[in-house]
């Protein structure tokens, strides 16, 4: 058993939308192929993997070490011990040969995306979804039948109005979503008060909407923002400071009784774990948003769980970033709080498998082979041209 091919293809996500820190003019990804001689109902088994989004596609990164190192491992150095499958984790120590620690920088996006197609392979071979092998492997063998999953969206957008973010939410709602999200600190604390007030009329209540400022504001003005926000009762405050500004969540969490969220440009177990020390969270109501594909993949995420659990957090709390089928597949296998979705932006890697409706905010995963891309027609006939 041994990975004949792995392939790497950089694929555009550019879109007019903006947060408060970036726009999404320039927008890529990284999609992976790992092709391996396992045969299955008479085709090799294709791992993919993709990298999230809002960090660039890694492709320097991928080519220059990791896909080689992949490459010229001996077989044997991959697999599990009986030879029936490939090992992700011994993978990951692979991958990760020859890095020091700490500074963990994007080189974990690129580990995150290969460790996708490799979840996505080992799944695949051993003929299950990839929530069932989570369930069976490091589970009580039974998933979650459905995950909770938000629409993420309201960004700002040339010539987008109220009217028009009103609508964008209706749109959700219709779709089935209970939760909606949508972006502040890309204009001025009024402005955006309109704003939240102009959703507020269309969503079923403050529980029904999160905002997110993605990291753009200093402590006296996360502050301004938390005294407005906390009469709405929202779902949560994501991301008011610098991600790495530990001292500036804590500090936040003084002023805000409500839930907040962040994590998702958090990289490591280390730097969560930071977060989780010193970033004044609370375990009974706040979110963590930590992403495996921007974040060297599930390998490391599992010792996040387990960083979590010395830490007495539930791993329900953990509500993952990035809107794609991995953390889906993680959600329901491993008992997370539910999922990120985004129906209407970064298509096609936004949204789940087709022909599965949103019911009352909860979604269902396809019964089929591996992470469940074959069931996104648009996102698998992508995959398969870098395959090729
Ligand atoms: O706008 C982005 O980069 C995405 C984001 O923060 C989120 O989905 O929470
Ligand atoms: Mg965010």
């Amino acid at each position: 058993m041994r990975i004949v091919d792995i392939k790497e293809k950089a694929v555009s996500i550019k879109s007019t939308i903006s947060n408060a820190y970036i726009d999404f003019s320039k927008m890529n990804v990284s999609v992976v192929a790992v092709v391996t001689d396992v045969v299955r109902d008479g085709k090799p088994v294709i791992g993919y993997g993709f990298n999230s989004n809002g960090r660039y596609a890694p492709s320097g990164m991928l080519h220059d070490r990791f896909i080689p190192r992949l490459r010229d491992a001996k077989p044997a150095e991959l697999l599990n011990d009986a030879g029936t499958n490939f090992d992700p984790h011994r993978i990951w120590d692979v991958l990760m040969k020859g890095e020091k620690p700490g500074g963990h920088g994007e080189r974990s996006v690129a580990v995150g995306t290969l460790d996708m197609a490799i979840w996505d392979a080992v799944a695949k071979i051993e003929e299950k979804p990839l929530y069932q092998l989570l369930a069976d492997w490091y589970g009580n063998g039974t998933p979650d039948e459905q995950v909770f999953v938000y629409a993420a969206g309201g960004y700002y957008q040339p010539g987008k109005g109220l009217q028009e973010l009103q609508d964008e939410m209706r749109n959700y709602l219709d779709m089935g979503y209970s939760v909606v999200k949508m972006k502040i600190g890309g204009s001025s604390l009024d402005e955006d008060l309109r704003r939240i007030e102009a959703v507020l009329k269309v969503v079923p209540d403050g529980g029904s909407l999160a905002v997110d400022a993605n990291g753009r504001f200093d402590l006296p003005t996360a502050i301004d923002y938390a005294k407005k926000l906390e009469p709405y009762n929202l779902f949560w405050y994501e991301e008011a400071g610098d991600p790495l500004d530990y001292q500036l969540q804590n500090e936040l969490a003084n002023y805000y009784k409500n839930p907040m969220a962040t994590g998702e440009n958090l990289f490591s177990m280390q730097d969560a774990r930071n977060l989780i020390r010193y970033g004044g969270m609370r375990s009974d109501r706040d979110y963590l948003q930590f992403d495996c594909a921007l974040s060297y993949g599930l390998v490391e995420y599992m010792r996040i769980l387990d960083m979590l659990k010395e830490y007495s957090w539930s791993p329900r709390r953990c509500i993952p970033h990035g809107g794609h089928q991995m953390s889906l597949n993680i959600a329901a296998g491993l008992g997370l709080g539910g999922n990120e979705s985004y129906p209407g932006v970064f298509e096609p890697f936004g949204g789940f498998a087709d022909n599965i409706p949103i019911e009352h905010g909860y979604v269902k995963l396809p019964d089929i082979p591996g992470v469940g891309f074959e069931a996104k027609a648009d996102l698998i006939e992508l995959m398969r041209t870098v395959a090729k």
